[in-house]
């Protein structure tokens, strides 16, 4: 069974029929105000499918909420999100992420239980069997499951989660329970995974193995992916193209060396014109 067909269960669509390559996720205009302050003010970028979409600028740029706004917890005050054909504007999250759009948070966000137990847990929006059915073990629920768990241990695999796969989250290092949220996020099957600092507060070893987890996930699952992170070095290295943003505004957008050469870039994202930090 190959990584991109076997996704029973989603609502969305009928199971297995995944679009060969995921739809564009277009960002138009959006404008996002709290109180007196213009977090995003008219931000407009497009995530090419199969891509991985930087999204970088200082702290308070405005990265946080543009994802909050992508994943349906902060609705803009102008502007659309559409991906594909769907209209992604103001609509709850767990539509958004039933029409396949899974994300990270900065903070890891994983419950008690084993890696399997939270992993299962991302499959919730693809399960068909309904309460009575799973707590009552009827044979189609209990297939289902099964089916759900093959699939689920094959993520843990593909993130190098393996040999945890049933240990509880709270024994795993930082790094690990990192990778768990990701994985759950893989879980959904999304088309778009939103990865809000994937490699923060990782040690150097961890970034890198993250960043090659990554690079991995992307080519063998063929899903777009907009990241925010503040490892430049990891930008660089994983991201097709970048936007800027400072002040909630969009300062530039291209290639990382585009951007990593861009004078204002220099000027408003690191400061000065010297070197980024790298992952090694
Ligand atoms: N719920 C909120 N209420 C009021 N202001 C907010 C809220 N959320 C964010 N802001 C403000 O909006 C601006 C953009 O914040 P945001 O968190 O999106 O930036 P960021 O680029 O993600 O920053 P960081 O890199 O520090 O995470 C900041 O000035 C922030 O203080």
């Amino acid at each position: 069974m190959s990584a991109r067909t076997a996704r029973p269960g989603r609502r969305a669509r009928p199971p297995g029929a995944r679009a060969a390559v995921p739809p564009v996720l277009a960002v138009r205009d959006v404008t996002v105000r709290f109180a007196g302050l213009t977090a995003l003010d008219a931000v407009s970028f497009t995530v090419a499918p199969g891509s991985v979409h930087a999204l970088i600028g200082p702290n308070g740029a405005g990265k946080s909420t543009c994802f909050n706004v992508l994943s349906g917890l902060c609705r803009p005050d102008a502007g659309t999100v559409r991906l594909g054909d769907a209209d992604l504007t103001r609509i709850a999250p767990h539509h958004i992420a039933r029409l396949g759009v899974a994300r990270t948070f900065q903070n890891i966000v994983t419950t008690e239980g084993s890696v399997a137990d939270n992993l299962m847990l991302g499959r919730h929006a693809l399960t068909r069997a309904g309460f009575a059915a799973s707590a009552l073990r009827l044979p189609g629920a209990v297939r289902e499951q099964r089916v759900h768990r093959d699939r689920v241990r094959e993520i843990a695999e593909l993130v190098g989660l393996e040999a945890h796969f049933d240990t509880p989250v709270t024994e795993l290092s930082y790094g690990d329970r990192k990778r768990v949220e990701f994985a759950r996020a893989l879980c959904l099957e999304p088309d778009v995974l939103l990865l809000d600092e994937p490699v923060a507060g990782m040690n150097a070893a961890e970034r890198a193995r993250t960043a090659r987890v990554i690079g991995e996930v992307r080519a063998r699952l063929g899903l777009s992916v907009v990241l925010v992170e503040h490892d430049m070095g990891l930008v660089m290295r994983l991201a097709d193209e970048v936007t800027v943003l400072d002040f909630g505004r969009p300062l530039t957008h291209g290639t990382p060396d585009e951007v990593r050469r861009h004078p204002e870039v220099l000027r408003a994202y690191l400061g000065a014109p010297t070197a980024p930090e790298e992952t090694p």
